[in-house]
């Protein structure tokens, strides 16, 4: 797992690092402003000796970056330009370093914006401190309605290192290099959206000096997927879980096929789905792999659906089950039984205004809301819940106990108090069926013995990288639910 931090946050690491491990700001400065500079130098020298390159620098350290990157691309051969703006007797001590090392060198420092093929963004870093207005907005718009390409250093000028929220306006650029580690606003929306491509650049941050930071959320990468047990060749079937799905209604079967599906592409031994008996036939055609039982609304049978749950390890309840008084009874009985469970889609809005069942939450839930389903839990408003995604996840995981995915575009995942963030995935995975998917991935990995909070951070990146490459395959607007499921053998390799 990687590091999440917020911009404030990077600041205190920032400052503990210079202040008591000793390594000189300008050290530290001359590794962040490198890394910037060779992405450039890597992305742009086959037309070295067409383009113009110009920094827009502030007077802060981003500002001090931005001239040293100058500096480096100049004695690179580039042709650039810098263009500072603010009242240079305020600048830091590092800025006026910098800008009287390029006045030694003769790197052109000028007046005004051009319109250069290339833009380095190093005007606001994670030190802006409140909304951007008057000149700053009107640089920042005219480099926006610019056509040409924009790095952006450490993050977008004018986006909100702690939220991602944007100030006022913002510097919308192609790349963006980040140091140390990623920081709430390169990772969720709308600052991600600004980052364009991120790159993280390791300065030289000791370990130590992260425990500054009030908070650390992480994030997967594709080592993490050695977290997902390999299979054992003396083993069988039931080595690798007895999922029981709970899904479908009265002639509503797609959700209940989806989740199964994604589930023994997740590498679940044994799926039984349980549902509504109308949908027997269809779900057989479908999905052969999967046992089915059934009940009938008119009279449930307690007992029978008793026998589904002594039978599994782990519970998927919640696909296309539709809301009624044997629904919630269903769910009520899952949470009951304290098997592992995941609780999705209406297996939660059954439960969601009931006190008396949200006190029997567990330890071994994993509940997957999106954001209205998010809203009925918590009776907050759907806007209010996507502006502030790690506080209710996190609010909900402690109020109640229960592991929280809430999905979103950036999916927040809220366990045992340590909050995740999922990086994988695409726009194109806003399509029916897709959260089906991920209830049956999740539950099959934690049948298949990933450690159960582990499987809920797991799973939305399993998802979101299956996703990415049914995406590379069918493009994300064609997109649909089992282009996804389909890609997940691709993900979990043997
Ligand atoms: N050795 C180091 O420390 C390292 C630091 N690093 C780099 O430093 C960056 C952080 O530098 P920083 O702390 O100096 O803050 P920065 O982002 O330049 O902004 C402060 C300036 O902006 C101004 N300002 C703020 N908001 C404003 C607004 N809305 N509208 C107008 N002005 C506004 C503010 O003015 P003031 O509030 O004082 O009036 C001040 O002048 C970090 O992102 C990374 O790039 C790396 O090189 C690694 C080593
Ligand atoms: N713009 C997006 N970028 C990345 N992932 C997305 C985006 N939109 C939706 N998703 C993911 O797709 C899934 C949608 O789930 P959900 O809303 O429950 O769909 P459904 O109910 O149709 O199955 C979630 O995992 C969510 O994180
Ligand atoms: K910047």
């Amino acid at each position: 797992m990687e590091n999440i931090v917020k911009g404030t946050d990077m600041k205190k690491i920032d400052s503990y690092t210079i202040n008591e491990i000793g390594i000189p700001s300008l050290v530290l400065m001359e590794r962040a402003a490198k890394s910037v500079a060779d992405l450039i130098d890597k992305n742009e020298r086959k037309q070295k000796n067409n383009i113009t390159i110009q920094v827009i620098a502030g007077i802060g350290n981003n500002g001090a970056d931005g001239v040293a990157i100058g500096r480096m691309l100049y004695l690179l051969g580039y042709n650039i330009c810098i263009f500072v703006i603010g009242d240079k007797e305020r600048a830091t001590e590092e800025f006026k370093t910098q800008l009287s090392i390029v006045e030694k060198i003769g790197v052109p420092v000028v007046s005004s914006v051009i319109d250069a093929d290339v833009v380095v963004d190093a005007l606001f870093g994670i030190g802006l401190s409140r909304d951007i207005t008057g000149t700053y907005e009107q640089l920042i718009s005219e480099i926006n309605k610019m056509k040409n390409i924009i790095y952006a250093v450490d993050i977008p000028s004018g986006i909100n290192g702690d939220t991602g929220e944007v100030m006022g306006c913002a510097i919308k650029a192609n790349y963006t290099v980040t140091f140390g580690c990623h920081k709430i606003g390169t990772v969720l929306y709308p600052g991600a959206d600004y980052c364009g491509q991120v790159e993280v650049s390791d300065i030289g941050y000791p370990v130590q000096s992260y425990n500054e930071a009030s908070e650390i959320l992480e994030y997967a990468g594709v080592d993490d997927l050695k977290m997902i047990p390999k299979r054992a060749n003396y083993s069988n079937k039931g080595t690798f879980g007895k999922i029981l799905i709970v899904a479908g209604s009265r002639d509503i079967s797609g959700a209940a096929v989806l989740c199964a599906k994604a589930a023994f592409r997740a590498g679940a031994g044994l799926v039984r789905i349980f549902t509504h008996e109308n949908n027997r036939d269809i779900i057989a055609k479908l999905i052969p792999e999967a046992m089915i039982n059934t009940y009938n609304t008119e009279k449930f049978n307690k007992k029978a659906f008793e026998a589904c749950l002594n039978w599994c390890d782990v519970v998927a309840v919640g696909p296309g089950i539709g809301i009624g008084t044997i629904q919630q009874m269903i769910v009520e009985q899952v949470i009951e039984s304290k098997i592992p469970a995941v609780i999705d889609a209406d297996g939660i809005n059954n439960i969601a205004a009931d006190e008396r069942v949200k006190k029997n939450f567990h330890k071994k839930l994993i509940l997957t809301p999106h954001l209205g389903e998010m809203s009925r839990l918590i009776n907050k408003p759907v806007k209010e819940i996507a502006e502030n995604l790690i506080y209710y996840a996190k609010e909900l995981n402690y109020r109640y106990g229960a592991n929280v995915v809430l999905k979103d575009a950036r999916t927040v995942i809220a366990t045992d108090g340590q909050i995740y963030i999922n990086l994988s995935g695409n726009n194109g995975m806003a399509t029916a069926g897709s959260g089906d998917a991920l209830t049956g991935i999740i539950s099959a990995l934690i049948g298949i013995g990933c450690d159960f909070e582990k499987a809920a951070v797991m799973g939305p990146y399993v998802h979101g990288l299956a996703g990415d490459m049914a995406a590379h395959k069918v493009s994300k607007t064609g997109l649909m639910a089992t282009d996804i499921i389909e890609e997940i053998k691709s993900v979990i390799t043997d």
